[in-house]
């Protein structure tokens, strides 16, 4: 059973334990309607833990457990990727890691659009893995995906990482071209999230 929020939370405060910006934002905007107080990781002065997950849920749940028992409050971690169908599905768990200390999602986008080499299959999607841990160790794990094909040269500044080269099923903008609320109905985030708070969070959303 999944442990239902806010129930024991101190005033309903949770860690948001996610070191990239733009996920803070977009987790942050998805919790915006629950009355949900957040503090990020970043914030608390938390350490980055090192990924030694061999899959997105083994990495979100070593992520989660670790803001949860550093900082005695619940907390929400993200792992998340793009995995590329005609490169065997990556760069997977090293989405980050393709993109190198310095973060250049650039260069990332570039070194897969040099591994396909041309090659007609364009499909991709992202996988989102999100867990909400508590600081007795009980974590509850959610899989949210979005399924697109990927675009070059990139298009469009919003978003973060990949965002600019993926072109949803159904869509004629990028993730890079969309605003937030776009995105969010229809991201591997908020698919995960959705599930998340239909387990976890009692009542209503505030309007
Ligand atoms: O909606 C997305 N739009 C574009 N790119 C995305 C998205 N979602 C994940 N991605 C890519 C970039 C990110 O850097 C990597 C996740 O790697 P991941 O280890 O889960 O996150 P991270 O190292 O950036 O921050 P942290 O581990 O502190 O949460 O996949
Ligand atoms: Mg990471």
């Amino acid at each position: 059973m999944a442990r239902r929020f806010p129930a024991g939370a101190p005033g309903g405060r949770l860690v948001i334990a996610s070191h990239n910006a733009g996920k803070v934002r977009e987790i942050g905007e998805l919790l915006a309607p629950w009355g949900v107080t957040v503090v990020s990781a970043g914030e608390l002065g938390l350490p980055e833990p090192e990924e030694t997950g061999t899959t997105f849920v083994a990495n979100a749940e070593l992520k989660a457990h670790a803001a949860a028992r550093a900082s005695g409050l619940p907390a929400l971690a993200d792992d998340s990727g793009l995995e590329v169908a005609a490169l065997g599905g990556a760069p997977g768990i090293y989405s980050a890691r393709w993109a190198g200390p310095g973060k250049d999602f650039g260069h990332a986008m570039g070194e897969i659009e040099r591994r396909l080499a041309g090659a007609a299959d364009r499909r991709a999607r992202f996988v989102c893995a999100l867990t909400l841990a508590w600081p007795d160790g009980h974590a509850d794990t959610f899989l949210g995906t979005v399924d697109g094909t990927l675009v070059f040269p990139p298009r469009g500044d919003r978003g973060f990482g990949y965002d600019p080269m993926f072109l949803p099923l159904g869509s004629s903008e990028t993730f890079g071209q969309m605003d937030g609320a776009a995105k969010h109905g229809i991201s591997h985030r908020a698919d995960a999230f959705a599930q998340l708070v239909a387990a976890c969070f009692a009542g209503p959303a505030a309007s």
